[in-house]
């Protein structure tokens, strides 16, 4: 069997040996290794939670220097009373938390807009703002000379004592981030950066995430700049560099997206490579630069990736997928009232395409309803407008007598309409389990704080979650592949997967885009039979679909749609043998 030298550093163990080595470290009695310690601990907190924001939400904030610099100054203005009346360095450490959580909001808010670059650039904006007025505001920074950095009280004062602090805030924001990492909060962030319409389909608010992550985030930056001007002992604006921001992002990058363990090792990493590499520190822009396109170029993983032994066993072959329908009332809800879901008279044009044009629909519960029709004729569309991607021009949608609002897809999981899509939107680097936990998430009752600090309701949540996630994952087949990352999984457990996520939901409609599309006839056979169930536990299905067969066996009504218009609609029996749709679609 092939070595696998790092497996001793997977998981928990790593966070274990680094606590104890950090805490031991001064044993080693030397006042230049307690200082660089101090330095990694001071950045790896800021960096803990910008993780959150880089690494799981995948948003390239690259100028988070501006909130460490906000912090700094602030505990630093406060604390040595030049400008108000003198504050204790605590209350001053807990200020700056706070004036960084706000303006993590403010540097962050543009991500609910901006993507990729555009918001890139906005961070450094605020970086580059941030500098510009700590050197112009004499009166209260002093400008290009500076001001104190605050001095923490015994026994915090000497330099081991200050360590022990920061080590110990360190440890807190690694423990809250990692608990926020395995929380529905960190599903959704990650949902956010790989599968968005997914996320927001399984009721994920980027909106409310993102806001209260950047709230999060900003916080430990803020402390982190105060604990920052304390160790620099006088701070200038020039402390605060881009090469700085810039070492936060990539220790990220280098340390893998989605871990803790990795953007950890990543930060102690560049914090002390420089150290050792003293003559090269002009050259410091140019190592980080060809650090980075070496990591992007070899692997693109990480650190994380090469400590992931576990998703690199070779996974069997042949594997069969063989679903559980009889589990689905457990699942589900043995004795569900359902109300169907109605369209009337709904229209949509895309410019000058009528892609629906008047369309009216029922969809009852315990059936299954097939859609069907030739290419373009509106089938995705109607889809999309029921789970509110699109708002129709005209007419309605109603779950039984409520009206659902136009558009706002994320608030149609809280109508418990689920939905898959025609190409399966998966999150690749998360294991199946957690994707399927991704449509629980607006069952989840503990807030982002309870989260955060792992308080029982929290811990019940997590619970009920993984036991309903199971169940899922054993009544659509993929049981046994619980723990694989969903990128190793072939396309027909894709299909089964996405069923899986939608069934978390509990749906009272279920939306199907062309589940049966690339499965094999054994596979579409046993589709059917996890689709009837379905609806025969209490839900409306709605299924578009190619493979004719699928939909007269197992639809109790069909549909056909031709140029956005209902074309025909019937038993399967009487759609067969319509004239018009077996010219227009069936053929002869
Ligand atoms: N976002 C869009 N912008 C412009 N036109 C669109 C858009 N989405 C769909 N259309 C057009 O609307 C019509 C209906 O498309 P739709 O994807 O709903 O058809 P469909 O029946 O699902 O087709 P298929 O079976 O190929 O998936 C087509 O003419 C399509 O080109």
């Amino acid at each position: 069997m092939k070595a696998r030298p790092l497996a001793w550093l997977e998981g928990k163990r790593t966070f274990i040996l680094l606590a104890l080595a950090g805490a031991a470290l001064p044993l080693m009695d030397d006042s230049y290794i307690g200082l660089i310690a101090t330095r990694a601990c001071i950045y790896w907190i800021l960096v803990a939670g910008l993780n959150l924001v880089v690494g799981f939400a995948g948003q390239i904030a690259i100028g988070w220097v501006a909130l460490l610099t906000l912090g700094a100054y602030t505990t630093a203005v406060l604390t040595a009373g030049t400008v108000l009346p003198v504050v204790h360095p605590f209350l001053a450490l807990a200020i700056s938390g706070a004036a960084g959580a706000m303006f993590g909001v403010v540097v962050g808010l543009p991500a609910l807009r901006l993507r990729t670059f555009y918001f890139a650039m906005t961070t450094l904006g605020f970086a580059t703002i941030v500098t510009q007025v700590a050197l112009a505001w004499k009166g209260v920074t002093g400008g290009g000379i500076g001001v104190p950095g605050p001095v923490f009280p015994a026994p915090f004062d000497s330099g081991w004592g200050f360590y022990y602090f920061c080590f110990a805030l360190a440890v807190v924001s690694t423990w809250m981030t990692a608990n926020i990492a395995v929380s529905r909060f960190g599903r959704g962030l990650v949902a956010i950066r790989d599968a968005e319409v997914a996320g927001e389909a399984s009721g994920v608010s980027k909106r409310s995430l993102l806001t209260t992550v950047f709230l999060f985030s900003g916080a430990l930056a803020g402390v982190a700049g105060g604990l920052f001007a304390s160790l620099q002992s006088y701070i200038t604006p020039d402390a605060f560099t881009f090469d700085l921001s810039i070492l936060f992002f990539i220790a990220i990058l280098i340390g893998g997206r989605g871990s803790i363990v990795g953007p950890l090792l990543g930060t102690i990493i560049l914090t002390v490579l420089p150290e050792f590499a003293a003559p090269l520190v002009a050259w410091s822009t140019f190592l980080y630069a060809a650090l980075l396109l070496a990591i992007v170029l070899a692997m693109p993983g990480g650190i994380a990736d090469l400590l992931d032994v576990k998703n690199r066993r070779p996974l069997e072959r042949h594997r069969e997928i063989v679903p559980r329908p009889e589990i689905l009332p457990r699942l589900l809800g043995e004795e569900r009232e359902n109300e169907g879901l109605s369209l009337s008279n709904i229209t949509l044009s895309f410019g000058g395409v009528r892609a629906i044009a008047g369309l009216d629909l029922e969809i009852r519960p315990g059936e299954v309803h097939g859609l069907i029709g030739p290419n373009g004729s509106g089938k995705t569309t109607t889809l999309n407008v029921i789970s509110g991607y699109y708002a129709p021009q005209s007419g309605e949608v109603r779950l039984g007598k409520m009206a659902l609002p136009p558009g706002a897809p994320q608030r149609r999981a809280s109508f418990r309409i689920a939905r898959t899509f025609q190409t399966p939107r998966v999150i690749g680097a998360e294991s199946a389990l957690d994707n399927v936990k991704t449509g629980g998430m607006i069952d989840g009752r503990a807030s982002f704080a309870e989260s955060l600090l792992t308080l029982p309701r929290h811990r019940r949540d997590e619970a009920d979650l993984h036991e309903r996630a199971m169940r899922a994952l054993t009544a659509v087949g993929l049981e046994a592949l619980a723990d694989v990352r969903a990128d190793r999984l072939q396309h027909s457990e894709l299909r089964f997967l996405e069923i899986g996520r939608a069934l978390m939901l509990r749906p009272a409609c279920l939306l199907l885009d062309e589940p049966a599309a690339g499965l094999s006839a054994e596979e579409i056979r046993r589709l059917g039979t996890l689709i009837k169930a379905i609806s025969r536990a209490g839900t409306a299905v709605l299924l578009v679909e190619h493979h004719a067969d699928l939909i007269f066996d197992i639809c109790d009504r069909v549909t056909v749609l031709n140029l956005g218009k209902v074309l025909a609609a019937g038993t399967p029996a009487e759609i067969r043998s319509h004239r018009e749709v077996v010219s227009a679609y069936l053929g002869a």
